[in-house]
């Protein structure tokens, strides 16, 4: 039999959308598939239905050829159907061994018994080179490890066909290699593998055979050897994607954020997590926080807008000293946060787009009248925000964000902050999950914020977007700014050496 599983002509609607329309998918043994398709397209619905989440209007799911009703997510794990989701479903306060075994577990006289499982999964995480502390708290562990972690509850399940939603969009650059062959492995020892990705190179890297869907219809399957990355974005996208970032020069104008002198320290750990940081970011400049994850860059960021205690030092905007204000008092005074985690610090899930729009600002004359809040007015600036940042939803500015794509709920984040229009932009990770015709489009915008004199602060581990949207790049290595570098006058190897510490200093005289 020469397909795993089929998804034939596969229907899913929602309320005023049809997230998957007439889309069909083929998995052959041993193969890594990739999915690909832009912010919206469909991909997380399809495998929802695979995964049992989701019902399909329309179509039908063969494995091995059987047609099968997968009803919910236990059925799909007798079907030896696994997942690893976009935002993983570990539980936080429980070990890595427990997560592991959860909804598995052996009981003996009433008591659970885990030697065996432990046994198991040590011998799972060495064949497949999945490095990972059985006793160690999830929660205070890397993401890297905990998708380790995932992957090792689906091995340890006996599953066969391994789904990977967008698995490197939370990764350091190190993980994503070291995932990739960990993939491979997978697929070379029969496993077959669905890849989300909406990065081009991870598909060329290590997909064999890619689907692409375009606003929930099906567009093609290509064998990924025969297209060129150009080729496969313009399947996506249905046009031409512009991948060079084009930026004039800009003459740095007034100080706008200062940093001085800022230590910080955890109670009970003797190293630092920031030690001595000073800097500046400039009217018309995009500065480049650049590092590999765990190096101080969010407690940073955490400082700058108010939601760490306990550091020493002093942060001035436009020379008004803000190191005590609080968050909301550091909003009014210009700095706007497209924060790391979307759904922690960026996003009421429960709250429809357009309360979303007006987290930060509902308090204001604009949107209040007589102590209520303006909705005519509200709806009206939301339909236009997400007009113009092209966020999709199935009822526009009602539709609740949860019911949102992982992409769309980033640009109505990115839509928000940047149409603040305050002076400080401080940007984490803001393209992390969109589409490369979305990442083209937040390029435009950050540069364009930039060239209106704000200054934008930039944190990403995107070694790319570094290189090609920044003017200075100061680089972060155990707490410390390592390095302060003009991205015209370094390249990704040598960047790569002051990421690790094993090269310091200045390459630039601003
Ligand atoms: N539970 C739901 N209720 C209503 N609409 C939904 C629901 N789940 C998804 N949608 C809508 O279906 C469409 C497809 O969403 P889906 O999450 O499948 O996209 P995606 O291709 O995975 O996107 P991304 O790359 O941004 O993660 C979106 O317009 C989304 O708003």
């Amino acid at each position: 039999m020469e397909y795993v599983i089929e998804m034939l002509n596969i229907t899913k609607e929602f309320p005023g959308i049809k997230a998957n329309d007439n889309i069909t998918l083929q998995l052959k043994k041993g193969e890594i598939h990739a999915l690909l398709g832009e912010n919206g397209a469909g991909k997380s619905t399809l495998m929802s239905i695979l995964f049992g989440l989701y019902q399909p209007d329309s179509g039908c799911i063969k494995i091995k050829g059987q047609l099968v009703k997968i009803n919910n997510p236990n059925d799909a794990n007798r079907f030896k159907i696994g997942m690893v989701h976009q935002h993983f479903k570990l539980v936080e306060t429980f070990s890595v061994l427990d997560n592991i075994i959860l909804g598995t577990e052996e009981c003996k006289n009433g008591f659970l018994v885990k030697e065996n499982a432990r046994k198991q999964i040590m011998i799972l995480s060495k064949q497949y080179n999945l490095n990972i502390d059985p006793d160690a708290i999830v929660k205070d562990i890397t993401v890297g490890m905990q998708q380790r972690v995932e992957i090792l509850k689906m091995l340890f399940r006996d599953n066969e066909i391994l789904i990977f939603d967008e698995p490197t969009a939370m990764l350091t650059p190190q993980e994503i290699d070291e995932l990739l062959k960990i993939m491979k492995s997978l697929a070379r020892e029969g496993k077959s593998i669905i890849f989300i990705t909406h990065k081009l190179n991870e598909i060329k890297m290590a997909a064999d055979r890619c689907t692409i869907i375009r606003k929930g219809k099906y567009i093609d399957t290509v064998n990924v050897q025969n297209v060129s990355k150009e080729q496969l974005s313009r399947k996506m996208v249905g046009r031409d994607v512009n991948l060079v970032v084009e930026k004039e020069i800009c003459e740095p104008g007034e100080i706008v954020l200062k940093v001085e002198n800022l230590n910080y320290s955890k109670r009970g750990v003797s190293k630092k997590i920031l030690s001595n940081i000073n800097f500046e970011v400039k009217q018309n400049e995009i500065v480049c926080l650049a590092g590999i994850e765990g190096n101080g860059q969010s407690e940073l960021i955490y400082a700058i807008t108010g939601m760490l205690n306990g550091y020493r030092g002093k942060i001035t905007l436009n020379n008004k000293d803000i190191t005590n204000s609080s968050i909301r008092q550091r909003n009014l005074e210009g700095i706007a946060h497209i924060p790391e985690d979307r759904h922690k610090y960026g996003l009421v899930l429960d709250y429809n787009l357009a309360e979303n729009m007006i987290l930060k600002n509902y308090f204001t004359r604009d949107n209040q009248k007589w102590g209520f809040l303006r909705f005519d007015y509200i709806y009206k600036q939301a339909q236009i925000l997400i007009k113009n940042y092209d966020v999709r939803s199935g009822q526009g500015v009602y539709s609740k964000v949860h019911e949102l794509s992982g992409g769309n709920q980033q640009k109505a984040i990115i839509a928000r902050e940047i149409n603040s229009n305050c002076d400080l932009l401080i940007a984490v990770q803001p393209t992390r999950g969109l589409d490369i015709g979305a990442i083209e489009f937040i390029h435009e915008q950050l540069i364009q914020y930039r060239n209106n004199r704000h200054a934008v602060l930039l944190v990403s581990l995107e070694l790319d977007e570094v290189m090609s949207i920044s003017d200075r790049i100061l680089v972060m290595h155990e707490g410390q700014i390592v390095g302060n570098l003009d991205p015209k006058k370094v390249n990704a190897e040598e960047l790569g050496l002051y990421m690790s510490g094993s090269k310091r200093g200045v390459n630039d005289e601003k």
